[in-house]
């Protein structure tokens, strides 16, 4: 009998922390079967001895993609509620706390799962994402209290609790060697993502631009340097529907990672150019296991190409990086070091050497010479966590664009206290793009539910925050039945980063109130006076997403107040000629 561990991920962390927890069952001596909710038939569920299950919450307290059928399965009334009575069951939820609904998928699993009558091994673990040292904040505790507790429950024969950190576990990867080295292109068809082109990328921040503030609360860091991209991506005709979008919704773009770190990295590695460019194909052992997914590699694929598109070397390493990391060091002295960063006891010193300066992995192979060029090529993929896409609000109008799509992107680039600087690794992709060069995109829908048009309007969006409602307004503005609107757009200066400033004044049904937070003596944010002028009204509306953090920081409290967009005080507002008084 084996450990089901399962997972519901919609950008990988899940799968992530699922592969993790598979490599500690190993060297617990037990076996493991790695699998994502929806690929899991759940009727073998009471057959289980022990069912780990990790799953994010995407959306507004949405159950991820691949966990959707899982779980409408599980709401079925036709299962009796001692259908899990057999079973030990643990659940860790990923989250992040600043979403009004904070692990909602997590909580909703974990509840069901006693209401089957599952035997919870411990709590609901809740990582979160705004946790000092991320998700291992939560991940770590909840681990160890799983593994004492299948340990004391003797559910595994010949378990093991304690674990040399020092042992080796085969490489879940093969990579072999591939004869036809032409076949190097994209599978373009039938794949859950394709390409676009980027046609344009225009800076729309003035070039001498500055902005200087904190970032994290707990770092020195700043930005130092804004430069925002208006990036314009023409879709190709026969894609025409694979791309076609509403306003609101979101551009699910595929970055690769930058030059500087891939030089790092193979400057670290030690890697040959006959090596990295040596056609081969990605195999796994294990039936529960994917390689990575063909149109993203090329099929065959080459060791640099999974260096570009597939290995994230940007990200901060985790603990489970300097793990498996320090299992592999060669050199005694290195060992030591990374088996302290890898300790739980040494979790100020990781956060420290990683987390604050946000040092990339790249830079940490840099760190470490010895081990790192002693790393074979297909441990780097049990090492190193996959590049994620990141999710871009649309900024440009299907009705006004046609083919095309926009997003607004501002480059996140900042100082900490290592000498290079620290780059977000797809704004950094995307503002580096030249007209013709291609990336990996899907439409995914957005979480704004927009009324119809006949229904007036108010935005809040302060500087990129202002890409979806750009795409509605210009929208609305094309159809003759369209109401009034208002837009509350906040920038620093007018000269600086007054974003689509001339389409704003163009404008006929839409208003645009602007607070410029730098344009006189004393600071005025957006918030603050959006807050000014609701004291002032009747408005309510209700924030149910992260806006009422950011309305929090305007210093001003609002407590539980809920707020109504569609209010009579809005219909009179929005629908009234006169906008002196609004
Ligand atoms: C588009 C989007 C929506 C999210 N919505 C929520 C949410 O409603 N509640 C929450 O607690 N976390 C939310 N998160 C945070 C994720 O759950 C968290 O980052 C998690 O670690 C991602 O795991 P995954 O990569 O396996 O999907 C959201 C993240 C994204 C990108």
């Amino acid at each position: 009998m084996s450990l089901l561990i399962l997972y519901g991920s919609e950008t990988g962390t899940a799968q992530d922390v699922g592969e993790s927890l598979r490599r500690e069952a190993l060297m617990r001596n037990l076996t493991v079967r790695l699998i994502s909710m929806d690929e899991y038939d759940l009727h073998s569920l009471p057959n289980e001895k022990a069912a780990l299950l990790v799953c994010s919450t995407t959306g507004q307290g949405e159950m991820p993609p691949n966990m959707r059928s899982f779980w409408r399965s599980m709401l079925r009334k036709s299962i009796p509620n001692d259908f899990l009575t057999n079973t030990h069951a643990a659940v860790l939820g990923l989250g992040d706390s600043s979403y009004q609904k904070f692990n909602f998928a997590g909580k909703r699993l974990f509840r069901r799962l006693e209401q089957l009558g599952a035997r919870m091994l411990t709590q609901l673990g809740l990582a979160d994402d705004q946790h000092e040292i991320g998700i291992d904040g939560a991940l770590i505790p909840w681990k160890e209290a799983v593994w004492m507790r299948l340990y004391e429950e003797k559910i595994f024969e010949n378990m093991k609790l304690e674990v040399d950190p020092t042992t080796v576990i085969p490489s879940k990867f093969i990579l072999e060697p591939a004869s036809i080295s032409e076949n190097l292109n994209f599978h373009e068809e039938d794949q859950e993502y394709r390409l676009l082109t980027a046609e344009e990328n225009r800076r729309v921040t003035a070039d001498d631009h500055f902005q200087v503030r904190k970032l994290f609360i707990f770092t020195s860091i700043s930005i130092y340097f804004q430069d925002t991209r208006l990036v314009r991506f023409s879709v190709d005709d026969k894609d025409s529907h694979f791309f076609s979008y509403n306003p609101g919704d979101v551009l699910m773009v595929w970055p690769y990672n930058n030059d500087e770190s891939m030089q790092i990295a193979i400057d670290a590695l030690q890697y040959s150019d006959d090596l990295l460019d040596r056609p081969v194909h990605i195999r796994t052992n294990d039936r529960y296991l994917n390689p990575p997914p063909k149109w993203l590699v090329g099929d065959p694929t080459t060791l640099r190409s999974c260096l570009r598109r597939l290995l994230d070397l940007q990200t901060i390493p985790r603990r489970t990086f300097f793990e498996v990391f320090a299992s592999l060091a060669v050199d005694e002295f290195e060992k030591r070091r990374l088996l302290e960063l890898a300790s739980p006891q040494g979790l100020d010193d990781l956060l420290a050497y990683a987390n604050r300066v946000r040092r990339t992995t790249a830079e940490t192979f840099r760190d470490f010479p010895v081990t790192s060029k002693s790393i074979s090529p297909e441990r780097l993929f049990d090492l190193l966590k996959t590049i994620r896409p990141r999710a871009f609000s649309i900024a440009s109008s299907p009705v006004v664009q046609g083919n095309s799509i926009e997003l607004l992107v501002a480059k996140v680039q900042y100082k900490s206290r290592l000498s290079d600087p620290r780059r977000g690794l797809c704004s950094t992709f995307l503002s580096r793009l030249k007209p013709g060069d291609k990336v990996f995109s899907k439409i995914r829908p957005g979480t704004f539910k927009f009324p119809p048009v006949e229904v007036p309007l108010i935005c809040i969006g302060p500087g990129t925050g202002v890409a979806p409602f750009r795409s509605l307004l210009i929208s609305r503005e094309r159809n003759a039945s369209s109401c009034q609107s208002i837009l509350y757009f906040g920038c620093r200066n007018s000269k600086s980063d007054d974003y689509f400033r001339e389409e704003w004044e163009k404008c006929r049904r839409t208003k645009v109130v602007k607070a410029y937070s730098r344009d006189q003596e004393e600071k005025v944010f957006l918030t603050q006076w959006f807050f000014y002028c609701l004291q002032f009204s009747d408005l309510r509306a209700t924030s149910n997403d992260r806006t009422t953090k950011c309305w929090g920081n305007t210093g001003m409290d609002f407590g539980e107040e809920c707020f109504d967009f569609h209010s009579g005080f809005l219909r009179r507002h929005a629908q009234s000629s006169d906008w002196s008084d609004t």
